[in-house]
């Protein structure tokens, strides 16, 4: 990959390597935008196969935090962070510790969170090092761990994409085929089951899917017959790329609606399952909760406030479905639309020029 051609093509701002030979990190930190405030994004732990393979899911991740947090209504930038290795195996304090001081070294432009592979108690120890970190423990006045308020905030946006797909927004005795039952799908199993829905569930780790099985249960199924299930609702909760040329043929859900960041593997897939007449909930408006939970610290954290918020998910959803139509265009093109009006219209009364208390004369 030529890394300054691919920023170039979608104008990232930065991106820094972190190493720590005592520790192992390994971390790639991405930032993609920062016009409407500082980037806030999480840290993923994964085997990548490759640095490159690292290197693009970094910066794929900062773009759709830069999409997310401008759609969400919040004054934040998009940035993200992956660390490269096992989160089951190669996690250490150190590691976390030496990782907090790069954070800190950027003084602010970038702020991190959870994501897939990491917890709060790694955000703890981030915390050692560094302010610019959410997510942490409650006692430390922070909001704990986001997953639970994601997880709420795609259950309100799948009954939203359920009233655009079917003209009625209940989900008892649809069938949802789960796609990765961790953090953000265990709990959002627990608000469809109490809702009467029918659940499927598949994960690459077997106590994840058994979990699943005797709380709620639900039908297990191998990680690749998901795509085949016969389901009103596919829900994409483990990672990105998986609607895609083989996928698409096999799925028969009306409906997409899942956590997962990245869902399309490219934006094609997003026409074509919009000419197929599926109804997508754009991966970044559905997932939400989790980062406007978490932005929610950045004004002393009071969960009611930030509540209200995630609860917006489904109206903001409801308008794309809205915009969608409008314009004839797929959702995730609407989506787009609705994040960039705001990042340009906060660029455009950026360009007028501000003093910022120091009087430029004060210097001679
Ligand atoms: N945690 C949050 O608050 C949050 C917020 C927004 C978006 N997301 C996104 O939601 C997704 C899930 O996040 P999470 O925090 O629940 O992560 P998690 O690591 O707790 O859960 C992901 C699950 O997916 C499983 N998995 C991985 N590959 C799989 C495959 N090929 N088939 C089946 N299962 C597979 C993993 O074993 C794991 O159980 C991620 O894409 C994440 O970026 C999370
Ligand atoms: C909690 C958030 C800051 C990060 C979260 N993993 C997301 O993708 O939105």
């Amino acid at each position: 990959m030529e890394i300054f051609t691919y920023m170039e093509k979608y104008d990232y701002e930065q991106l820094v390597f972190c190493q720590d030979k005592n520790s192992g990190l390994k971390a790639i930190i991405a930032i993609h935008d920062t016009t409407l405030g500082p980037a806030l994004g999480g840290t993923r732990m994964w085997t990548y196969n490759s640095e490159e393979e690292a290197i693009e899911d970094a910066l794929r991740l900062a773009k759709g935090m830069t999409y997310k947090n401008a759609a969400a209504g919040l004054n934040l930038g998009g940035g993200k962070t992956v660390i490269i290795g096992d989160p089951r195996k190669d996690k250490n304090p150190e590691m976390f510790r030496a990782f907090g001081r790069y954070i800190q070294g950027l003084n602010g432009r970038y702020i991190t969170a959870e994501d897939v592979g990491t917890t709060v108690q790694d955000m703890d120890l981030i915390h050692m090092e560094t302010d610019f970190v959410t997510g942490i423990s409650p006692e430390f006045g922070s909001s704990g761990n986001p997953s639970p308020i994601t997880a709420y905030g795609v259950y309100k946006g799948m009954k939203a994409a359920a009233m655009e797909a079917y003209g009625d927004d209940s989900l008892e005795g649809k069938v949802v085929a789960v796609q990765g039952v961790g953090n953000v799908a265990y709990t959002l199993c627990e608000h469809l089951h109490k809702e009467g829905a029918k659940l499927v569930v598949t994960d690459i780790h077997k106590e994840a899917v058994q979990r699943a099985v005797d709380a709620f249960g639900a039908e297990a199924v191998d990680p690749d017959d998901i795509y085949d299930v016969d389901c009103d609702i596919y829900a994409p909760c483990a990672l990105g790329a998986t609607i895609n040329d083989d996928t698409i043929p096999r799925l028969k859900a009306k409906v997409i609606a899942g956590s997962a960041n990245n869902q399309l593997k490219s934006t094609k897939h997003g026409d074509i399952i919009h000419e197929k007449g599926v109804v997508y909930a754009p991966d970044y408006v559905i997932n939400s909760g989790g980062v406007i939970n978490v932005a929610d610290e950045l004004n002393g954290y009071s969960q009611a406030r930030a509540m209200k918020k995630v609860e917006g998910i489904y109206d903001n959803l409801m308008n794309v479905f809205k915009i969608s139509k409008r314009d004839n265009v797929p959702t995730y093109v609407a989506a787009d639309r609705m994040a960039e009006e705001r990042i340009q219209s906060v660029s455009k009364s950026r360009n007028q020029f501000l003093l910022n208390g120091h009087h430029t004369l004060s210097r001679r």
